[in-house]
């Protein structure tokens, strides 16, 4: 059953992240090559591809983790330059690695308190109030935020690190496998959660995933990366109807067919 994916009314298609030409490669070896990809404000969109073929690389990529070879980034219609993202630019946006990544000697409330510390300068019980802010966004207790990671269940260090990729109220959020890992009832509240925030919040999504009924449920947009570059992109229709043996495997296979009915 479809979760309510229904969009904020000011949805205009406008791109927020383009990637142009774009070829990432490590001593000698190219992973992406002359990839075109861009995402629309507003939308939650999947990079989906076989293991190995550059999800991570992409997204690393366009947060100047890795660098490039060629071609062009830009994010909120700026280029990023040779240095990396501006501070300005890291600050619209969050990421969600996909253990959470927290930090393990700080407690949930301090972990998401970070990136205010790190970018904002406020006073302190502001932090605070924010930062349990976020931690209730995210579904989970005020309480919560005393807690270690150690401590936290699956479920509740994804929503950790989701509310920590939030503190900054950023416009665009990175989810790298944000399902992995759950049972599927934590995964459809996880999904749940992540349209109620775009929708509530006015985010644009971007993750890598593997879950079949993450891109049934709750994603307007699917790029397959194979071949180095965007393969195919469009809604699952497209992808039901495209002719290409991973393409056809993964979304007419018979765990897709589990999943889409
Ligand atoms: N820093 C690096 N140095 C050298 N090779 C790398 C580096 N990062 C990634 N690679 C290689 O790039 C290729 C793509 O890796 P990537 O992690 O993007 O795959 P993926 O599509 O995200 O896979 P998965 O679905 O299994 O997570 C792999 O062959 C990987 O070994």
């Amino acid at each position: 059953m479809p979760l309510s994916t229904s969009k904020a009314p000011d949805a205009e298609p406008e791109t927020i992240l383009q990637t142009s030409g774009l070829t990432v490669g490590f001593g000698g070896r190219t992973i992406l090559e002359n990839l075109d990809f861009e995402v629309r404000r507003g939308e939650i969109l999947a990079i989906v591809g076989a293991s190995g073929t550059g999800k991570s690389v992409l997204t690393r990529a366009i947060l100047g983790l890795v660098p490039h070879q060629a071609g062009t980034v830009s994010a909120f219609g700026e280029e990023i330059g040779p240095s990396g993202p501006s501070v300005e630019m890291e600050k619209r946006w969050g990421v969600l690695f996909q253990f959470g990544a927290l930090f393990s000697a700080l407690t949930v409330a301090e972990n998401v308190a970070v990136p205010m510390r790190e970018f904002l300068k406020l006073p302190e019980d502001l932090v605070q109030d924010l930062s349990r802010l976020r931690i209730e966004m995210v579904g989970l207790k005020a309480s919560d935020g005393d807690k270690m990671p150690s401590e936290l269940s699956g479920g509740m260090i994804k929503r950790a690190a989701l509310a920590r990729a939030l503190a900054l109220d950023p416009d665009l959020l990175f989810l790298d496998e944000p399902t992995s890992g759950l049972d599927p009832i934590s995964a459809a509240g996880f999904d749940q959660l992540i349209v109620d925030l775009r929708n509530t919040l006015g985010l644009t999504v971007v993750m890598v995933t593997h879950d079949v009924d993450t891109l049934h449920s709750i994603v307007d947009r699917i790029a397959v990366i194979a071949e180095k570059r965007v393969l195919v992109e469009g809604d699952l229709n497209t992808m039901k109807t495209f002719d290409h043996p991973w393409v056809k495997e993964y979304f007419q296979g018979e765990r897709a067919r589990a999943a889409f009915g």
